[in-house]
């Protein structure tokens, strides 16, 4: 197997500171001059809120919209949201989703139990099994102690507060401190270890399941870490095997290890009590739900990454890639094994449905609970209809195998059935099309396919705002377009422009801090694209606090503003899976108190307090306050919404990106001689102490090098679900002429992983080829095919037609701008060259771009010009 190729387990496959925050200090004294030239706001440029009202036919699109569409919302004759949505029809179906339920979630006319059901079983599992998987490591009082939530937070932001009291006194700078690595150590992870391998496989692998005694020597080994993490500097790790010779390996895993430690106590609580709501649970009787208490709250909720491929190889990381037909459960490497796991699955649901009973014999009010979660009925398809796979577990159907490998299940179900297909999902009937020749025939299909009810019910059930979609009457904004108008067009330049000021400062600022520059700077690649991409994009949208002439202290104290909104944003990122499955939030404290953190720095009242604010927010506060009848919390949360937009899916591209080109020295070569054409032909110079580079729209749009190195990296870890629902019966009509009947509510689904992973259409699909976009004239590549016939679908992380992402050129841009300047300002090697790619984190599939399940230890130095 070629270096650069997969493991076949991966077949499965604030406030800101803006750039005043971020100037180093010896930019400070590059003396007042430099200063103005960047705070002095461009007399020629009106702010964008004007520029907006001066221009508002730029942003509406048509007079229909102004006069219908974006009319103020009256509040007497304010709808509510609708009652629960028609189920779906087929016996067995309850209409819970595979991404999100169709429910309202904010439907205060839903019994609210029909709403915990429709839970996202699959992902769900996922959760538990991340969790439940790592148990070695978290076993034992002293890791217990170590892992309160508290004491996983990064204390960074506070320490900068605190740090920023003792300026003056000849203390480290807080900036510097901000960027040290050992900020970034969670004090509890043990560290995970093996020894340096040579690479032969670079495949996002499934997790392996670890041994009892890796984990043991895991354990030991955190312990260890920890005592060093606790008392010193990584450098001064002296350990045996390669672990002591990488430094801030511990440190940077931690940065993912803990996504599911502290939202583990929080599910426990919900399994515990079925998920009631704290009132509920109150009227029925806490007692009456000890025999709810399935022994799946019993494993001890651990981090995702400890399941990892840390402690041991997978027993499958040499498995035949064509080989579809292994039972995918049997695959994942969790610590239970299957049988048990689903077992315990079962039980779960089946306590659910016995407290649910009681509770409507005891309260007399919940007559419609009983035949909430009925037996799977094997059903036919009728004439007509795509074939179906009930599965073999009631209700669950084929959610396990579903979830455990998305991508080897729809294979092997395809192998079986064709083109289409129907699968029970937790309930839900939901078919799936696989063909890429019959895509168009489901992203065209306005007519008959509805995009938002989805959409929208997400978002109200992870943000907590009011529903968005007009015909709840909340709002009568038309969302889409002020996507479309505010992230595109043109609206790029300004968020170029900004993005590149905020990324140039950023990421030079802790280097720049150094007594000697020249010196390695180690760091885990996940956790540098993190703080680097999370605070520009940050402070690209929501804009800075203060006046660039502040001081900087003033500067230390934005910049610990905005990485306690990357604390909480991590923290809410967490349980944002379980949310989309339809968990309520208020059984994840930590996630839950986080989301309302950066709820409140959104308010209205703190956001006008900022300057440089992107058209996005300033347009989205403007419509919000016109034409929303929306609380102020629930106007924060839609900004809330758009910044994990903006986020989730970049920062992981980032770092996949980045990763890949690190490991692939000709991808280095060509991009890094790419970036310094690009410089040239504009005569730019790269001087850090001047830090001036600047990269147009057209320049950003003529880098195929880079355009195609990130496409490939997205390629290989992105696992979206594209979702529409049927609004009606209706026939789909395939590309092989046959057609299809689809009912009135109907789930249909495509999964371009599967494109992404066809070795039809991508030659050796699971190797990373960073030239696999360009054509022979080493210009982008639009020509792809199967079967000798040319594609209109081939590549889609962002989504397809009308849900198709809006950020997405701002997406890549950002990206090749954090490439050009990377590169540019920077030398950058792995610590490990042959350190194998980190299994994608699955729990996340059908989200978008998958994050690792741990981190990369790399170093990085200014280069010497
Ligand atoms: C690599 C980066 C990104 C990827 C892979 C990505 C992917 C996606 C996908 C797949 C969707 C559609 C979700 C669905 O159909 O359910 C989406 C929606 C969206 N994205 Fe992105 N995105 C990225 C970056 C961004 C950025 C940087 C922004 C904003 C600055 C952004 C803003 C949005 C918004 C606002 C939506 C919702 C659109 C709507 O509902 O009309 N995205 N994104």
């Amino acid at each position: 197997m070629p270096t650069e190729t997969l493991q076949p387990d991966s077949k499965s496959a604030g406030p800101g500171g803006g750039f005043a925050s971020a100037v180093p200090l010896r930019i400070l004294n590059k003396g007042p001059d430099y200063f103005r030239r960047q705070a002095e706001p461009n007399p020629k440029r009106l702010s964008a809120v004007e520029r907006l009202e001066a221009d508002k036919a730029k942003y509406v699109k048509s007079q229909e919209v102004i006069n219908a569409k974006q009319e103020p919302v009256k509040p007497q004759v304010l709808a509510k949201p609708p009652v629960c949505p028609m189920p779906v029809k087929r016996s067995g179906g309850n209409g819970s989703t595979i991404k999100a339920s169709n429910n309202n979630a904010k439907s205060d006319t839903c019994a609210t139990t029909t709403k915990r059901e429709n839970l996202n079983l699959e992902i769900l599992k996922n959760i538990l099994n991340s969790s439940s998987s790592s148990e070695g490591p978290a076993k034992g009082s002293a890791h217990k102690g170590r892992w309160s939530p508290q004491g996983d937070n990064l204390n960074l932001s506070r320490r900068l507060l605190e740090e920023r009291s003792a300026e003056g006194s000849g203390e480290r700078s807080p900036l510097h401190a901000s960027h040290s690595s050992s900020d970034i150590r969670r004090l509890c992870n043990g560290k995970p270890f093996r020894s340096a391998r040579s690479s032969s496989s670079s495949a996002p692998p499934l997790p392996p399941k670890p041994s009892a005694k890796a984990l043991a020597a895991c354990d030991n080994l955190g312990r260890s870490l920890d005592r060093n993490t606790l008392s010193g500097t990584p450098g001064d790790l002296e350990l045996e095997g390669s672990v002591a010779r990488r430094p801030s390996l511990h440190r940077s895993k931690s940065d993912l290890s803990d996504r599911y430690a502290r939202a583990g106590a929080d599910v426990e609580r919900f399994f515990n009590y079925c998920g009631l709501d704290p009132e509920e649970l109150e009227s029925v009787g806490v007692e009456s739900f000890a025999r709810a208490n399935s022994d799946i709250v019993s494993l001890n909720f651990r981090s995702a990454s400890m399941i990892s491929s840390d402690c041991e190889h997978s027993r499958h990381s040499n498995d035949d890639p064509s080989d579809e037909d292994e039972d995918p459960a049997e695959r994942v490497p969790y610590g239970i094994s299957a049988v048990e796991r689903n077992a315990r699955v079962i039980k779960w649901l089946y306590s659910i449905k016995q407290a649910r009973k009681d509770s409507v014999l005891w309260l007399g009010r919940r007559k419609a609970a009983q035949s909430e979660i009925r037996p799977g009925v094997h059903e036919q398809p009728q004439p007509g209809e795509p074939p179906i796979e009930n599965g073999w577990i009631p209700y669950l159907g084929c959610a396990l195998q579903f979830g455990a490998n998305p991508l080897e299940f729809l294979r092997s179900r395809q192998k079986k059935f064709g083109h289409i297909f129907t699968c029970k999902i937790a309930g839900q009937y939901v078919h799936f099309l696989c063909d890429p020749f019959s895509y168009h025939s489901v992203i065209r299909q306005g007519r008959h396919l509805d995009w938002k009810k989805f959409h929208f019910a997400a978002s109200v059930k992870a943000f907590g705002h009011e529903s968005m979609d007009p015909s709840h009457g909340y709002t009568t904004e038309n969302l889409h377009q002020t996507f479309l108008k505010t992230l595109q067009g043109e609206a790029l330049p300004s968020l170029i422009e900004n993005m590149m000021e905020n990324l140039q400062s950023i990421m030079l600022q802790s280097i720049m801090l150094k007594a000697r520059c020249s010196e390695w700077e180690v760091d885990g690649i996940f956790a540098f694209c993190y703080k680097v991409m999370f605070e520009s994009g940050y402070l690209t949208l929501f804009g800075q606090e203060l006046d660039r002439d502040k001081n900087v202290a003033c500067q230390q104290a934005q910049k610990a503003l905005v990485l306690s909104a990357l604390e909480n944003y991590k923290e809410f990122d967490k349980i944002f899976p379980a949310l989309v499955a339809g968990l309520p939030i208020h059984v994840f404290k930590s996630g839950h108190n986080a989301r309302e953190n950066l709820a409140k720095s959104m308010l209205h009242e703190n956001l006008s307090k900022r300057t440089k604010i992107s058209d996005l927010i300033s347009l989205r506060m403007q419509l919000n306050d016109t034409l929303s009848t929306f609380n102020e919390l629930s106007k924060a949360r839609t900004h809330v919404a758009i910044l994990w937009a903006s986020q989730a899916n970049t920062l992981p591209a980032t770092f996949w990106t980045l990763f890949y080109l690190i490991r692939c020295p000709a991808a280095m070569k060509a991009a890094r001689e790419e970036v310094r054409n690009t410089f040239e032909s504009s005569n730019q110079k790269v001087d850090p102490k001047d830090p001036r580079l600047t990269l147009t729209r057209e320049q950003l749009d003529n880098m195929p090098v880079l355009d195609s190195i990130i496409k490939e990296a997205m390629r290989l870890s992105s696992a979206s679900l594209n979702v529409r629902v049927a609004k009606e019966d209706f026939l789909l009509h395939l590309d092989n002429k046959k057609s299809y009947r689809i009912r009135k509510d109907d789930v249909i689904a495509l999964y371009p992983q599967m494109l992404h992973f066809d070795p039809e259409i991508y030659d050796d699909p699971l190797t990373y080829k960073y030239d696999r976009y360009l054509d022979e004239n080493r210009q982008e590549k639009t020509s792809f095919y199967r079967g000798g016939r040319k594609l209109r679908y081939y590549y889609m992380p962002f989504g397809s037609g009308v849900t198709k992402c809006p950020g997405r050129f701002f997406a890549v841009h950002e990206i090749k701008q954090f490439l050009a300047l990377a590169l540019s300002y920077f030398e950058i090697e792995l610590l490990d060259p042959g350190v194998k790619v980190p299994p994608l984190d699955q729990s996340r599939a059908g989200l978008g771009i998958l994050q690792p399940t741990y981190d990369i230890d790399f170093r990085y130095r200014l280069k010497t010009q």
